[in-house]
């Protein structure tokens, strides 16, 4: 079971931002995605939740094309995704916040129990507002609503931008379980991608909305490589 991305072109309105990506995401295995400030990663993850409708290209998953489908029936069909911002509802307590988040799935609620006891640092905060959450409470609490609705393929933009080594290395580690677990991961990387290039499957290098280079993610961890690899796309 995988997801796959076959020349992918995508944008907003008339402007073109995705010329032809190519990707796939395997069932057990985090997919990293990376390339400079403006390549597209974003605009691709947002294509692929169904935010943004496909141009050309396919993307398929389960056999199934998911072109045209609307961003919850893509959601319902498995996909979870947690955007770089905006991503909870401020005014809302946590539990409310899962709560809101589990409304249109089947069996979502009794997630939300499950959640809590995986994340604890949300068990604790369940009766406070969104809003007072720090930086990595409020991406933990992102990445638990996506939970919510049982997703089998994650995809995560960006998910520890700015944050605490702590919780860089908690997500880290929750996402790895999760994979472990049979889960189907796309992780776009930020400045510090080593933590999860190490545990990453295939990494996907993303410039000017195509594909520039794709490697085992571990070899982008060899003393100058990724350097080489960022460099090499301006
Ligand atoms: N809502 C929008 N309307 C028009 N253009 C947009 C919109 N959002 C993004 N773009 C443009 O699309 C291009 C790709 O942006 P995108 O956010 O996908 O890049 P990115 O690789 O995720 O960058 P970053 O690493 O900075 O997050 C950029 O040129 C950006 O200005």
């Amino acid at each position: 079971m995988q997801l796959e991305v076959k020349a992918l072109k995508s944008g907003y309105g008339k402007v073109q931002i995705l010329h032809g990506i190519d990707l796939i995401a395997p069932a057990g295995e985090i997919t990293a995605v990376l390339g400079p400030n403006g390549a597209g990663k974003s605009t691709l993850m947002k294509t692929i939740a169904g935010h943004l409708p496909v141009m050309a290209g396919e993307i398929r998953y389960r056999g199934n094309s998911l072109a045209g489908h609307t961003a919850l029936s893509i959601c319902k069909e498995g996909i979870g995704y947690v955007p770089q911002e905006r991503n909870v509802f401020a005014e809302l307590t946590v539990r409310d916040n899962l709560s809101a988040s589990a409304l249109a799935f089947e069996g979502a609620g009794e997630r939300i129990g499950e959640v809590l006891r995986r994340f604890p640092i949300l068990g604790e905060r369940a009766g406070q507002l969104a809003s007072t959450l720090s930086g990595g409470e409020r991406q933990t609490l992102a990445i638990a609503m996506a939970l919510v609705a049982g997703p089998d393929v994650l995809i995560l933009d960006e998910p520890t931008a700015g944050l605490a080594p702590i919780f860089v290395d908690r997500i880290v580690s929750w996402v790895r379980e999760l994979a472990q677990d049979g889960m189907g991961v796309i992780w776009v990387v930020e400045q510090n991608p080593e933590k999860i290039l190490a545990t990453s499957g295939t990494a996907y290098v993303v410039d000017a909305g195509r594909n520039s280079e794709t490697m085992a993610a571990k070899t982008l961890l060899e003393p100058g490589r990724l350097e080489e690899v960022l460099l090499q796309v301006h």
